[in-house]
Formats: C-alpha cells, structure tokens, sequence
C-alpha cells in the first residue's frame, strides 16, 4: 500500500513545494499555473491528479516523478504529462511516427558478437496496454484479475515457437520465484517509486508470467504495465531477438488484444519515460575497461545508449557486465531505435577491443 495513499490532490502539492533539493521532472514542470489547471480534473477512467503525482510527492529523489492514471490521462492531464515527456525524451514537439518495425528478412546485421568475447545475452522488450482498462492507481482486484483473465486467453492463441504456458505469481512458491528472478526472467515488488505510485496494490493478484517453451519468448502480466513482451537469450544475436519479438507482437495483434495508442505519443504506458516505441534492446555485456574509464558517461551519451547494472534499473554492475541499451523510445521508430541500440553496442566493442589493446 502506498504510503501516501490517503492524501488528497492539495496535501500532495503541498508535500511537493515543500520538496527544496528534488531534481525530478515533476517537480521541474508542475508550475502553480499548469497544477490550477489540472487540479480538478477527472479521466474518463476515474483517474485524478492525485493518482499521477502520488509517487512524486511523497519521492523527492524520484527521477522522473508522475505516472499516467490510465491512457486517457495523456489526454486530461496533458499540460502536465506533455511537459515532462517533452522534458524526459527531450524533443520540442510531440509528433511520435507511425509503428515501424522493419524488413526483419533483411535487417542487415545479426550477431553483434559472434566471437562470444563480449556480450553474455540479448534482450528485447516493449510494453503495451489494454486500451479498454486503467493503469494501477485506479485498477480494483476484480479488474486485475479480468484483466489477467483477457491477456492468458489471448497468450493462449500463440502457435508454433511463440505457444507456452502462463504461470500465475499467486500460488507460485518463494523458490520458484528466485530462481526466476535471478534467471533475469521474473519481476519483483521492490521497486518503492512504483510501490508508492499503486504498482503494486493487490499483490500479487493478476500478476503472472507466460513463456515459450525455449524461454527465450516471455510476456509478464500486471508488472508495471498490463504487458510486457520480452524476447531474449544467451549470446549476442541481435537480429534473431528482436525478429522474435516483431513476429510476436504481430501474432498478439491479431489474437484480439486492443493497444492503447495515441497520435503524436506512439504506445501508451504507465510510465511517459516508455511511451512512444516502448522498446528497450539491450545486451548484457563484459567491458571492464571502458566502464573504468572516465570517459564511460560521456561515450554513452554520444551514442545515445544507456547502461544499468545487470539485476534491473538502479542496480550495480557486477563483474564489470553491464546492461547496453538504447535511451530513446520517442520520436523514432522502433527500427531506428532498435538500429541506435545497434550502434551503439558496435561502438562499445570496438572502443572496449581498443581499450584492452586486443
Ligand atoms: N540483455 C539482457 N540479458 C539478460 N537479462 C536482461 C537483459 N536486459 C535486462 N535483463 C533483465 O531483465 C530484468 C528487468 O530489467 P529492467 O527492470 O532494468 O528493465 P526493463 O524490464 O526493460 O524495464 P524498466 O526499464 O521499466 O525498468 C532484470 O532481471 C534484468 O537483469
């Protein structure tokens, strides 16, 4: 339960202006003007300001700070959540493309590694929505577990190397959740900006894991977003990854699931840092000596790439692996983010090579 779940709309703003060293995005651009403006507004899923910012509030250190209530906040509460995605993904207008994942018959490369030095796996994720239920600070146990009932009937329709099973979290022992954790397959609850914001009200109610039988297609239901389609595996195959998971989203497309979408904004997502593609590529790869360098930070940024340690966002590296991805998810299309993601890695090989004087 979140702690700050029985504060209202003004007592959270109040916590918010009191806030005297936060950096995050939502206390940057929720100006005395734009928060009259949205204040008492209501979603056509019942979602209030209060539900975005709750998380923001009672988080000083949160990075971006606001969640969407459901996919029509994009709309009722646009001067906030515009702002900050403008602000996060750094674009002036917001005037997202049309889905483009490629030709994946040719997409002019393949295994980004294929001495087997460097990368250890490859991963590829987008998230998506149910257009037709709200995001977690107005999701009831009942519409999590319908919810969850619309997503495994149509994960259930997935044929040939796509078809699996659907594990459901409730039920599922402590063991059998560790292993998957630590397997880099599963999510978790310990995440206290999500935590804080309703992620994970009703615990572990609607929550659930589906994967193929090779396990390198897996869908996880009612994490931080209604679903996430993850397409990974040992080894530095880009090309194999992500043509898996393009041939995926499009069987799922047409088992009957309903994406919430709005122009200009691509995918719709609990968290405006995923919109637009959704999609995160990464690798998880050896590079001790770029990663000590002084440099590391700035080479990344040049690149457009991101690294994380390797158990998630906000964790340390560990044995000089990081997590390689792309930062942008805004304003191009999943291709070319897909292709940045591709740079990138080449460079970090090419640079780490240099670096150890191979
Ligand atoms: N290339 C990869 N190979 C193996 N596991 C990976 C890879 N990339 C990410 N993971 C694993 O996926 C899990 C989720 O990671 P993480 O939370 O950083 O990213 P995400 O699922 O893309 O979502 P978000 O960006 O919203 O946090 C973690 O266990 C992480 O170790």
């Amino acid at each position: 339960m979140a702690s700050g779940a029985n504060l209202n709309t003004e007592q959270l703003y109040e916590k918010l202006c009191a806030q005297k060293d936060s950096k995050s995005l939502l206390k940057k651009n929720l100006t005395p003007e734009i928060y009259k403006e949205c204040k008492d507004k209501v979603s056509k899923f019942k979602g209030k300001l209060a539900d975005c910012i709750r998380s923001g509030c009672m988080n000083p250190e949160s990075g971006v700070g606001i969640y969407a209530s459901d996919p029509d906040a994009y709309t009722t509460f646009a001067p906030i959540l515009d702002a900050v995605i403008k602000d996060y993904h750094k674009v002036d207008t917001l005037n997202h493309p049309q889905p483009n994942f490629g030709d994946i018959a040719n997409l002019g490369f393949g295994d980004l590694d294929p001495g087997k030095q460097m990368i250890v796996s490859t991963r590829v994720r987008v998230g998506r929505s149910h257009d037709s239920f709200g995001f977690p600070p107005v999701l009831t146990k009942e519409d999590r577990v319908d919810m969850e009932k619309v997503s495994k009937e149509c994960l259930a329709k997935l044929e040939g190397d796509l078809a699996g099973e659907y594990f459901p979290l409730t039920g599922m022992s402590k063991e059998t959740q560790t292993k998957l954790t630590e397997d880099h397959f599963l999510f978790n609850d310990s995440d206290r900006f999500l935590r804080e914001a309703g992620g994970y009200d009703d615990w572990p109610t609607g929550r659930g894991i589906f994967f193929n039988k090779a396990k390198n297609f897996l869908v996880w239901v009612n994490e931080e977003d209604h679903l996430r389609f993850i397409s990974m595996q040992m080894g530095g195959d880009l090309g194999e990854v992500y043509s898996r998971l393009v041939k995926a989203i499009g069987a799922l497309e047409k088992s009957g699931l309903k994406f919430a979408k709005k122009d200009n904004l691509g995918y719709l997502t609990f968290c405006p840092s995923n919109l637009g593609t959704t999609l995160r590529a990464s690798v998880h790869i050896k590079i001790p000596k770029l990663a000590a360098s002084p440099d590391f930070k700035e080479f990344c940024d040049k690149y457009n790439i991101q690294a994380r340690g390797i158990h998630g966002e906000h964790t340390e590296s560990v044995g000089g692996v990081y997590d390689i991805s792309n930062k942008r998810r805004l304003g191009l299309t999943e291709i070319d983010a897909l292709q940045e993601m591709r740079r990138g890695v080449e460079a970090v090989i090419a640079r780490e090579k240099e670096l150890a004087g191979k």
